[in-house]
């Protein structure tokens, strides 16, 4: 489990962490979102140790982690993907890894299989591809057979392959009851491998509940109809608690009831329905809904994540 208590972190005069409190239990994948610059990993690192916080604390399996007696048992972090400049090869580098933290050998070939890099342990880990060294990264957090895995942006630069990998191996370390706390721009990634989620913006939490919630309190969930008599059809749902909208002929727009309760109602007043269909926002769009205000580097008419990203590569590092 990570508990966040008013964690707070400041560089001179700017807050890139504003007195954030959330937990993260385990058993679970925990998504970490939020926009461009919002703190996100700035927080995973305070929660690593590898920044000390302006105030607040941090506690990870109810402890202090950097007091830990075997750090790497509590926790195994990814940062973002860098490039590894060593020639060492992946099995040595593991080695050297388990040797300071008293891992036995046996465990570097356990990560070594289990990250699929079994064929290449042997080579120079300066001549990985990017998605080799992503596995690599992984199979170095998760040498300490840790219970809480940290994972900052772990499907950058992957390969479709490589997403699915990551996707199934957090969902497994999570159903070994460990805590998995992952963060990711990729929204339909997210929603296929999180059940919860943690939202930031401006190093301030926007929301912290389950994925179908967050999705549910976006506009754009409602049942589209289609009936030849629209306008009669309106006047029947019409209620408090129901809007009803329309932007073509025949086509009705319907928020606050269900696709039941709206066939129901249509089949009570003798009206014909030729379509009833159930619409649902997508993550992505329940995202840009709810972090709108929230996010630091936009342009006049940027709209959309892609753009974001987009910008986050003009963003000097
Ligand atoms: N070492 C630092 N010195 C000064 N400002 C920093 C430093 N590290 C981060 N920041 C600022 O703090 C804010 C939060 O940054 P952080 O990298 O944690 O965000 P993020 O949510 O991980 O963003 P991204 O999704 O772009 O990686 C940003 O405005 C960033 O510019």
């Amino acid at each position: 489990m990570i508990e966040v208590e008013n964690l707070r972190k400041e560089y001179g005069d700017k807050v890139a962490v504003a007195d954030l409190t959330f937990t993260v239990e385990p058993g679970t994948v925990t998504g970490f979102l939020g926009p461009n610059g919002a703190g996100k990993s700035t927080t995973m690192r305070m929660i690593a140790g590898l920044d000390e916080p302006t105030s607040g604390r941090v506690r990870v399996n109810g402890a202090d982690y950097r007091r830990a007696a075997a750090p790497m048992s509590e926790l195994g972090i990814l940062l973002e993907a860098k490039a590894v400049h060593t020639g060492r090869s992946a099995r040595h580098h593991l080695l050297a890894l388990a040797a300071t933290n008293g891992i036995p050998a046996r465990r570097v070939d356990q990560v070594i299989e289990m990250v699929g890099l079994g064929q290449v342990a042997s080579r120079r880990v300066g001549g990985f591809s990017l998605g080799m060294g992503q596995r690599l990264g992984v199979a170095s957090a998760l040498l300490g057979d840790p219970r809480v895995v940290i994972l900052d942006e772990p499907v950058n630069g992957l390969d479709p392959e490589g997403v699915l990998w990551i996707r199934n191996l957090l969902k497994a370390l999570a159903a070994q009851g460990r805590t998995v706390f992952v963060s990711s721009h990729l929204m339909s990634e997210m929603a296929q491998t999180a059940s919860r989620l943690v939202v930031v913006g401006r190093g301030q939490l926007i929301a912290d509940t389950t994925v179908d919630e967050f999705v549910s309190r976006a506009a754009g969930n409602g049942v589209l109809v289609r009936s030849p008599e629209a306008a009669r059809l309106r006047d029947v749902l019409l209620r408090p608690g129901v809007t009803v909208t329309s932007d073509a002929e025949g086509v009705l727009e319907v928020s606050g009831l269900t696709a039941e309760e709206i066939g129901l109602a249509a089949w009570r007043a003798g009206l014909p329905l030729s379509e009833l269909t159930r619409r649902a926002a997508s993550l992505e769009e329940a995202f840009m809904q709810l972090t709108h205000d929230a996010v630091e580097y936009r342009d006049t008419g940027v709209t959309g994540l892609d753009q974001q990203d987009a910008q986050k590569q003009e963003i000097p590092a």
